[in-house]
């Protein structure tokens, strides 16, 4: 186990010597005390001064000098929100569309997968053919969708493989699968030709930042739970001024109902949910099939001992020796959930779970993609995301979260 990693597990309150065998312990001085237990917003709460002009001109310099929320931060986006409704309704409305669309073809390929048995070929092409499927049509719709300000997208893949000798007849494939998807839809009367699918891809060239707004995709969370035939998602958020404002996660495998309980079903064994949020208006879930949206919340268990945790499917992806011992201290009797996906994250956010814990093996390093749709599901259900040391996961960076030490989500109660 990496020393320095266990020595920043604050926040679930754990003593760092507890996740270390004794002499290890008695061996890391000097460690990083465990945050505070107490309740955190993920927001601090609004604090104004005052909105009216100062009449003198002594007031007016103290009234200049003001503390005044960071632009772009947190509370003033969340602020903005709740005054105004919701400011980004047509940029919701878009990527719900597009990870709709790009859900149903995905679906289609999944099932040509499953039953082809070709999962348990090395033959990649089926993914292949889905993760840029799906990160063209998220593209395309947003371009159409949404006319504000430049297009910036962040995303997975990019059309160089497609673009070499030898590929064009699984580009051929891609553009098929878009044009019939697109056309199955009823939405648009359009068509697009190979050179449009190419540069479509390549829209996701963007390497984000701390200004202006980027679109983030992962057009297949999960891809090995994809070629399982489990669970995956299609994740798609939105930065403003390096801050994620908007999320939505569709989940075509996922139940309606809680997977919490799986004899507890109340939607008749139904799959696939949309998981949506925009800053300071909450989160929803809705069926990918068109149900109307319901408010979703964090579960309200704050002893762990009744809490379930969810965890990477794939032990290459988050080390579950680490993530069963940090359980075990924690007095988590339940055995983990493992998921593929951010769809860990949206059942965290509709309460199916208390925490979710992903360690992933040194070096590796987050992509923004993997997160930033899941974690402002969970924050606006009320819960709260954070890398291992407590700290708030910055957006901004660029491409890559700037973290290596692990990610822990919770209903906020069990942080
Ligand atoms: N080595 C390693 N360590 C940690 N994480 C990794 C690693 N390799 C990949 N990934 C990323 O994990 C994404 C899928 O992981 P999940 O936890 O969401 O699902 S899974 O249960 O592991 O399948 C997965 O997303 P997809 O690539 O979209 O499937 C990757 O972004
Ligand atoms: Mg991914």
């Amino acid at each position: 186990m990496d020393m320095a990693m266990a020595a920043r597990l604050g926040p679930l309150g754990l003593p760092h010597a507890a996740l270390l065998g004794s002499s290890a312990a008695a061996s890391t001085r000097a460690l990083p005390l465990a945050p505070s237990r107490a309740p955190r917003l993920p927001y601090p709460l609004p604090h104004f001064p005052t909105c009216r002009r100062p009449s003198s001109s002594s007031s007016a310099a103290a009234y200049a000098a003001r503390p005044r929320p960071r632009r772009g931060s947190p509370r003033l986006l969340a602020v903005r929100a709740m005054a105004s409704g919701n400011p980004y309704a047509a940029e919701l409305a878009a990527a719900k569309k597009a990870v709709t669309l790009a859900a149903r073809l995905c679906q289609a390929v999944q099932q040509d997968i499953v039953h082809s048995g070709i999962q348990s070929k090395a033959d990649k092409s089926p993914v292949t053919v889905a993760d840029y499927g799906s990160q063209i049509l998220v593209s395309l719709v947003l371009k159409m969708e949404v006319s504000s300000g430049p297009f910036s997208l962040v995303a997975e893949e990019d059309s160089e493989e497609l673009r070499k000798d030898g590929a064009e007849e699984i580009l051929e494939e891609i553009t098929d699968l878009v044009n019939e998807t697109i056309s199955d839809s009823g939405s648009y009367n359009i068509s697009f030709m190979k050179e449009g699918i190419l540069s479509a891809i390549d829209d996701g060239k963007s390497k984000g930042g701390p200004t202006g707004r980027h679109w983030v995709l992962d057009p297949i969370d999960g891809t090995k739970g994809f070629v399982r035939g489990d669970q995956y998602a299609i994740a798609l958020a939105l930065l403003d001024e390096g801050k994620v404002v908007l999320g939505v996660l569709a989940c075509p495998n996922l139940p309606l109902s809680s997977i919490s309980n799986p004899n507890g079903s109340s939607s008749g064994g139904q799959v696939g949910a949309l998981f949506s949020a925009t800053i300071g208006c909450g989160a929803e879930v809705e069926s990918l099939d068109g149900s109307p949206p319901q408010k979703i919340s964090v579960c309200s268990i704050d002893n762990p001992v009744n809490a379930s945790f969810f965890e990477s499917y794939e032990s290459a992806h988050s080390m579950h020796d680490l993530t069963g011992s940090i359980a075990e201290k924690l007095g988590v009797l339940a055995p983990p959930v493992r998921i593929d996906s951010q769809a860990k994250y949206g059942a965290l956010a509709r309460g199916d779970g208390a925490i979710y814990l992903r360690f992933p093996h040194k070096g590796y390093k987050e992509k923004i993609w993997d997160h930033a749709a899941g974690s402002i599901v969970v924050t606006e259900a009320g819960g709260i995301v954070t890398d291992a040391a407590g700290n708030d996961l910055d957006f901004s960076k660029g491409r890559f979260l700037d973290l290596d030490t692990g990610i822990i989500a919770t209903n906020k109660q069990c942080y």
